[in-house]
């Protein structure tokens, strides 16, 4: 990203922190349609709308801080993936991005299949109506009382993490009469282009049974010996806010290549691999994501053309995204607080809101955009840090942007692309009170995550 010298003068922000900002938009009043939700646009009147409902009417209906997901953008995002991969694929909907019933209803009537790492998602899934066989079940300590329930409800796959989840996930299986369909997930050895906590397919991090050393060879060798197991795939997840397909390449050859290898010791055909979640979203303009058309499409051709070559029959693929999902459908509405310049740095912009609700900047420097949402603004363009209300000097939502400088208490902000690892990231610090998620479609707003309050924080303080 390049930087450029603050606009309404001398400034020292290059030296003396190690923020990183574009020169301003050309037009801070554009809202790009790569980073929101399909339907926001402004109308006539300088605010911004969203599923045709107005924010300043949202904010004195809902209340901020809070999440407006746009409904329609989500099911055309998520029909967009299923029909990218078509029949011979299947495309699981990665809960821990963000999962309510109601997100789980959508999916259900979009034809989607669901990804879990908890007792808490499956739940969540099972309440909602989502059948237990289009249920995965993802984690590196899954408890046995975790296994024991998705074995019972019926789940459609296990993916094994480690030597002795395939004993214990065989043990339960058995012990309740059942065979368990499961997949192993392999670490592939690659570096995936993306910030270190969210890398996944190298050796040294705690996912998965390294393909390196013969180690996910021998974990196929105990899976395929044990009753209460049925094998039936690979699996692997390279990392996440990955746009480089490159990795994902190396990930489906290695994958083919156990299968490969899989088939010449047992002359077994695995019949499934799951190559995971991790494509890339639009946080900032900066940012070019690929198409599910296009991912499908150069997914399929790599793993037709590694299996042809090892004369293997192509396996069913499915994939697991989260983001790519819901990440771009939904933005965090604030109300502008107290209004700080730092002379010679920048403003310091603090909201209602923060790392409470928001937590992914302090934990992964991740970058955001904000626009002034509850009318327009000729004014020049004024470099901003934008803060929370929270204990913290790390408490920071938006690092560096431009809002105008007429910017003042009282007005609304949003930050687009908050719909994945938000509100499902959402902690109580300072006893903040987490903000509710409100779905928007035709001119009409529900809460499908209320807002908490004292009383539920109270509630579980039983001292
Ligand atoms: C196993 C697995 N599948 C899918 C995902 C979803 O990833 P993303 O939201 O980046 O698509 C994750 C999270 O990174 C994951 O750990
Ligand atoms: N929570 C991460 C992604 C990790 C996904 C889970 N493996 C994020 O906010 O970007």
């Amino acid at each position: 990203m390049s930087r450029s010298a603050h606009p309404a003068g001398p400034r020292h922000a290059d030296v003396l922190t190690e923020g990183h900002y574009s020169a301003p938009p050309a037009d801070l009043n554009a809202l790009d349609p790569k980073v929101w939700a399909h339907t926001v646009s402004r109308t006539d009147d300088g605010v911004v709308s969203v599923g045709g409902m107005e924010v300043t009417r949202l904010a004195e209906e809902f209340g901020t801080p809070a999440y407006f997901i746009d409904e329609t953008d989500f099911r055309e995002r998520a029909r967009a993936w299923r029909t990218a991969f078509g029949h011979d694929a299947d495309v699981f909907y990665a809960g821990k991005a963000f999962l309510s019933r109601a997100v789980v209803r959508w999916l259900h009537e979009e034809g989607l299949n669901l990804d879990v790492c908890s007792g808490g998602e499956l739940a969540t899934a099972l309440s909602a109506g989502m059948p237990a066989d289009r249920i995965a079940f993802h984690g590196n300590n899954k408890s046995e009382e975790e296994i024991t329930t998705a074995i019972v409800s019926g789940i459609g796959r296990i993916v094994l993490d480690s030597f002795q989840e395939i004993v214990r996930v065989a043990h339960i299986a058995q012990s309740l009469g059942k065979r368990q369909r499961v997949q192993i997930r392999v670490t592939v050895g690659v570096e995936a282009h993306t910030h270190e906590f969210i890398a996944t397919a190298h050796e040294d991090q705690k996912f998965g049974i390294a393909l390196a050393d013969g180690q996910a060879a021998e974990a196929v060798r105990r899976a395929l010996a044990l009753d209460g197991l049925e094998l039936v795939g690979i699996h692997s997840h390279i990392g996440s806010q990955i746009f480089d397909m490159a990795g994902f390449e190396v990930a489906a050859r290695r994958v083919v290549s156990l299968l490969a290898a899989v088939r010449d010791e047992h002359g077994v055909e695995l019949p499934e691999i799951d190559l995971g979640g991790g494509l890339g979203i639009a946080y900032t303009s900066d940012d070019d994501p690929r198409e599910p058309h296009e991912i499908a499409k150069a997914l399929g051709e790599i793993v037709t053309r590694e299996c042809e070559a090892a004369k293997l029959r192509t396996p069913r693929i499915s994939v697991e995204p989260g983001r790519a999902i819901v990440g771009p459908t939904a933005f965090t509405l604030y109300e502008v607080g107290t209004i700080k310049p730092l002379d010679g740095l920048r403003t310091y912009v603090s909201v209602d809101g923060g790392m409470s609700d928001n937590i992914r900047t302090a934990l992964y420097d991740a970058e955001y955009s904000v626009a002034l949402v509850s009318r327009t603004s000729d004014a020049e363009p004024m470099l901003v840090r934008v803060v929370g209300k929270h204990c913290e000097s790390g408490d920071i939502v938006v690092k560096d942007a431009f809002l105008p400088s007429d910017l003042a208490p009282g007005d609304l902000i949003a930050v687009p692309a908050t719909g994945a690892y938000c509100r499902s990231m959402a902690s109580n610090y300072n006893h903040a009170l987490r903000p509710p998620v409100v779905a928007v479609r035709d001119g009409e707003a529900r809460v499908i995550v209320r807002r908490e309050t004292e009383e539920d924080l109270l509630r579980l303080d039983v001292g």
